[in-house]
């Protein structure tokens, strides 16, 4: 029984079960299931108008709730016409990761998660201006700063699947098409280390792969992914597909991309990942040691004073902090981060000298 505006309803399932013949060469027919609702005849309006469309969209966002999502990665083309393949493989996607223990600004922080709720509750603004449901964003800065965790955030607040796209192993344009094609509508589409990936002439040159990839143009294997068909695609196929997609491009280096790349309305937001500041270390303090924010430890000034000098990165940050043992306490980890950020500072001062 359940009350809806004051009314009672009572819920019953039921099923038919269709009769056949006692031999067929047909296959059984499904059984139907079906629910009954009661309830007093003078609220048949309410039921009918507002109770159901209620249910309906409670049952749709239990459906989402529920919903497993995905992380997908690439199949190298060869493999896709084999029996069963498809073209992209993929597991559970599980990350932790979320905007509460991403250790960076907080203005900046809350600004990336208003952009991107707004953008997942705005399909009506992108018809209204006549634009394909899409977003762009930019992850820049040095290893370690956040960028895949900021994606990992990123999926776990909208709920969307992430497809992780390695241009390396897509032989041409025709092949780039295809993949995205078939991607599915409240996903994240990401290539990382854009810059490695692709140049304006159009050939790779991952330096990792550098040699590797020199030995397959040899054999005439090489890649042909264009800057022109990755812009193509951004600009035009995601009208052909509907649906809400971000794409993520993550760079190192953001000075070595092409302008055309990343200018605005393609890549519509620029987020910097930087090295870690205080305030950055006062959230990991708190994910790691569960040292509260107000609370202030005798070593934190130290430590600022530390960060203010050198350049270290949230994800060397973590490391340093991490207990290591049961019986390592806050100061232990503390101690530790600072040993850490004075031996750096020593080195880099030492480096400044040769220079
Ligand atoms: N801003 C951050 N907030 C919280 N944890 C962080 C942050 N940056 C790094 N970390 C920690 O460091 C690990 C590595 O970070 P992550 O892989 O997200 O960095 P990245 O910028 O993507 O690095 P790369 O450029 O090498 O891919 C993470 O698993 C996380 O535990």
């Amino acid at each position: 029984m359940e009350e809806f505006q004051g009314i009672k309803i009572w819920w019953s399932s039921n099923k038919n079960t269709p009769k056949r013949p006692s031999f067929s060469f047909y296959p059984k027919t499904e059984e139907r299931r079906y629910y009954t609702l009661t309830f007093h005849k003078r609220y048949r309006d309410a039921i009918t108008k507002s109770y159901i469309d209620k249910v309906l969209k409670d049952g749709k966002a239990i459906a989402v709730r529920n919903r497993e999502r995905k992380l997908y990665t690439n199949n190298p083309s060869d493999s896709w016409y084999e029996y069963q393949s498809t073209k992209w493989s993929h597991v559970q996607f599980e990350h932790p990761a979320n905007f509460e223990t991403l250790a960076m600004a907080e203005n900046e922080k809350e600004a990336v998660k208003n952009d991107l709720i707004k953008f997942s509750k705005g399909k009506e603004y992108y018809t209204k201006i006549g634009k394909p449901w899409k977003r762009g964003y930019l992850l820049y800065g040095p290893p370690g700063t956040g960028k895949s965790t900021m994606i990992a955030a990123m999926a776990n607040l909208l709920d969307y699947d992430i497809y992780d796209l390695e241009l390396t192993t897509v032989k041409d344009n025709s092949e780039l098409r295809k993949l995205l094609i078939e991607t599915t509508s409240k996903s994240i589409i990401i290539i990382e280390d854009i810059d490695c990936s692709i140049d304006l002439t159009g050939q790779r040159r991952k330096e990792k792969k550098k040699k590797k990839e020199e030995e397959e143009k040899k054999s005439k294997k090489g890649s042909k992914v264009t800057l022109s068909g990755l812009l193509n695609f951004i600009d035009g196929i995601w009208s052909a597909c509907g649906g809400e997609r971000i794409i993520i491009f993550t760079t190192n280096f953001v000075d070595k991309l092409d302008p055309a790349l990343i200018r605005r309305g393609r890549m519509d937001r620029h987020i910097e990942m930087s090295y870690c500041c205080f305030e950055a270390f006062k959230l990991l303090a708190r994910n790691y040691l569960d040292l509260d924010d107000h609370e202030t430890h005798p070593l934190f000034e130290v430590v600022r004073g530390l960060l203010e000098k050198t350049k270290v990165s949230p994800a060397d940050v973590a490391e340093s902090l991490m207990q290591k043992a049961v019986e390592e306490d806050a100061d232990i980890c503390l101690n530790r981060l600072i040993r850490d950020l004075e031996s750096k500072s020593a080195k880099e001062g030492e480096q400044s000298k040769e220079a």
